[in-house]
């Protein structure tokens, strides 16, 4: 059983994983700065606050747990906010993933599990998106994302850092339990935002392009489960534990579904009319990313169980009625 440094463990994916992580056994040591997690959302291991641009604090956590590995959630991910301030994501993502990677090597960690995203590829003519289909990344947050892949292959080469690199496509739904959810301050995630219009708590959701070469004009994303991501994570370490080479994964179910498909199974699933406002198209969107994810199903085993929309939708509409993160 291994000691995991996940950083970003008070954020949504971050929480879900060390969930997972501590039901297989394991031991998950969360590192935030709690600038857009929650102190809550830590309920399965030891926390320590810190900042990934302080590298001297990075040094005295490695220092008190010794992990085996590392989990790498935290960043800057929200791609309208990226168009807006490219400065940050490229200072912040860019250079807290350096101090990290920096600060496993000096501790003897080799291994490193990075979040990266199907942001990484952009649009690509409708072909599905396998791990081969060349990265192209058309917002400074995929950008960002993709130059901390290309870091993390200098860390391998120059240091023998092995790394997974886990592509997920759109994540969604949570926790079933409820122990932990989805909770963004502001919030900008399309089926959150969906359930906040529809239970009255914003006016309505604002749909942000109806004139896209799809079917019905609006944009069309793969949606993954956050457990079903989190449970690849628990695979990711065992790769990397059994001494598996440096990888990269997609984390999709290979089928999209349009802002529009969202919304009529929102409405579907919690029987409950959705006030919707059309609106312009957001910046540094792309029209389509759906992944193919084969791989992670034959060299990991993973299995996206958990995935269907009406499943996602469901454990999210659970989460938002009964769960809430307080500062
Ligand atoms: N949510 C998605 O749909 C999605 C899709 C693809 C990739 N990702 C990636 O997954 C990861 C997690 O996303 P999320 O939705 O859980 O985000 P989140 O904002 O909920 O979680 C990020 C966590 O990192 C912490 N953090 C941020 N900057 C930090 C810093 N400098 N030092 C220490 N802690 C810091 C935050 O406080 C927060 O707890 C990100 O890397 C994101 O790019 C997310
Ligand atoms: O109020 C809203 C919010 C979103 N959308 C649309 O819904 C889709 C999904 O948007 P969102 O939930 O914001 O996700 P993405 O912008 O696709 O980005 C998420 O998914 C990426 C992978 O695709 C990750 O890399 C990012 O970190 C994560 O924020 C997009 O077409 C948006 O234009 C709307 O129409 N209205």
């Amino acid at each position: 059983m291994g000691k995991i440094l996940v950083t970003g463990g008070a954020g949504y994916v971050g929480a879900h994983a060390c969930k997972a992580l501590s039901r297989a056994g394991h031991t998950p040591i969360t590192f935030d700065n709690y600038s857009t997690g929650w102190r809550d959302a830590v309920r399965f291991g030891p926390a320590e606050e810190g900042d990934l641009m302080d590298r001297a604090r990075l040094d005295e956590v490695f220092a008190a747990h010794a992990p085996d590995a590392v989990m790498h959630f935290a960043a800057l991910s929200q791609v309208g906010e990226s168009v807006r301030e490219p400065g940050r994501y490229w200072l912040e993502n860019v250079t807290g993933a350096v101090n990290l990677a920096e600060a496993a090597v000096a501790a003897g960690c080799g291994r490193f599990i990075f979040s990266s995203t199907c942001a990484t590829y952009g649009d690509q003519d409708g072909v599905v998106l396998d791990e081969e289909t060349p990265q192209r990344p058309e917002n400074p947050y995929g950008a960002s994302k993709r130059a901390i892949e290309e870091i993390l292959r200098d860390f391998e080469a120059a240091h023998g850092l092995r790394h997974v690199i886990f592509r997920y496509f759109n994540v969604a739904g949570a926790d079933p339990e409820g122990e932990v959810g989805e909770q963004h301050e502001p919030e900008t995630h399309l089926i959150p935002l969906m359930l906040d219009a529809i239970d009255g708590k914003r006016d309505a959701l604002t749909v942000f392009g109806t004139d896209y070469d799809t079917p019905d004009g609006t944009c069309i994303r793969d949606y993954v489960h956050v457990c079903d991501l989190a449970d690849a994570h628990v695979l990711g370490y065992g790769w990397l534990d059994k001494g598996g080479p440096s990888r990269a994964f997609n984390l999709g179910t290979g089928h999209g579904y349009s802002v529009r498909e969202v919304i009529e199974h929102s409405r579907r699933v919690t029987n409950r009319s959705v006030p919707v406002v059309e609106g312009a198209r957001r910046a540094g969107d792309a029209v389509r990313l759906v992944s193919g994810s084969e791989r992670a199903k034959a060299e990991l085993g993973w299995t996206p169980a958990r995935s269907s929309l009406d499943r996602m939708i469901e454990d999210a509409w659970h989460w938002h009625q009964t769960g809430r993160f307080e500062r």
